[in-house]
């Protein structure tokens, strides 16, 4: 499944991972989220693609964590990916240039509202102003069953992963999010 490898090539690139969910859009949020790119051709095919399954989104932190997620993504068209790129995420998986796999914000400003989008629960402020240093200084682990790293002594993280329904594979979307402050935030979205 490519969920399954995508997380790892999360974790081998050092991403420290702050929360994820599985979600399904319908055709409002998929809209909404590509509202800038409405009038391009791709548009009304992105938002079906986006609504045709399953996908896992991502609060993502390390040192400039938007210009490594867009690196380990690859670039947006397939053959471009597949050619400069092949191992890179849609060098590797994706299948054309609208189903190419994963999703990553492009700026700090694009990646909190992203944040936002997708984890309105999840306090940007408060975890720079309370958690940020303490990831900086190397104090977390990484819990697997959660499958997030938690800091220490902070075991009951406030924060679920909710179950997909169960699906057939598909592929997907991963979306990277914000910085700000210097340990970048991203999230990454994600059809299965
Ligand atoms: N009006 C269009 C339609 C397509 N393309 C280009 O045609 C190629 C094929 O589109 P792509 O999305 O890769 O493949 P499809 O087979 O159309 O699949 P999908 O439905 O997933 O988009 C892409 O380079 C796309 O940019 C284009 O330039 N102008
Ligand atoms: N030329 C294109 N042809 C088909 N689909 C496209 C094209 N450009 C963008 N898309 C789709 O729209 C999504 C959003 O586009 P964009 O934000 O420009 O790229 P990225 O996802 O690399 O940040 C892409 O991931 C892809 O699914």
């Amino acid at each position: 499944m490519n969920n399954k490898a995508i997380h790892q090539k999360i974790l081998d690139n050092n991403f420290i991972i702050l929360m994820h969910k599985y979600l399904k859009w319908g055709q409002e949020e998929s809209r909404a989220f590509y509202a800038e790119h409405s009038g391009r051709f791709f548009y009304q095919r992105v938002v079906e693609f986006m609504t045709s399954g399953p996908m896992r989104a991502y609060v993502l932190a390390r040192e400039d964590a938007i210009q490594r997620w867009r690196y380990v993504m690859g670039p947006t068209k397939v053959f471009r990916a597949r050619y400069s790129a092949p191992e890179s995420i849609r060098g590797t998986y994706g299948l054309t240039d609208t189903r190419n796999t994963t999703h990553g914000s492009d700026s700090p400003e694009s990646a909190a509202k992203e944040i936002s989008f997708f984890f309105p629960e999840f306090k940007q402020q408060q975890w720079i102003n309370k958690e940020e240093m303490s990831y900086r200084q190397g104090l977390y682990f990484y819990h697997s069953e959660k499958q997030l790293h938690l800091l220490r002594g902070h075991q009951q993280q406030p924060m679920q992963t909710q179950e997909s329904s169960p699906q057939a594979a598909f592929e997907g979307t991963d979306c990277t999010l914000d910085s700000r402050a210097q340990i970048e935030r991203v999230v990454t979205t994600g059809q299965l």
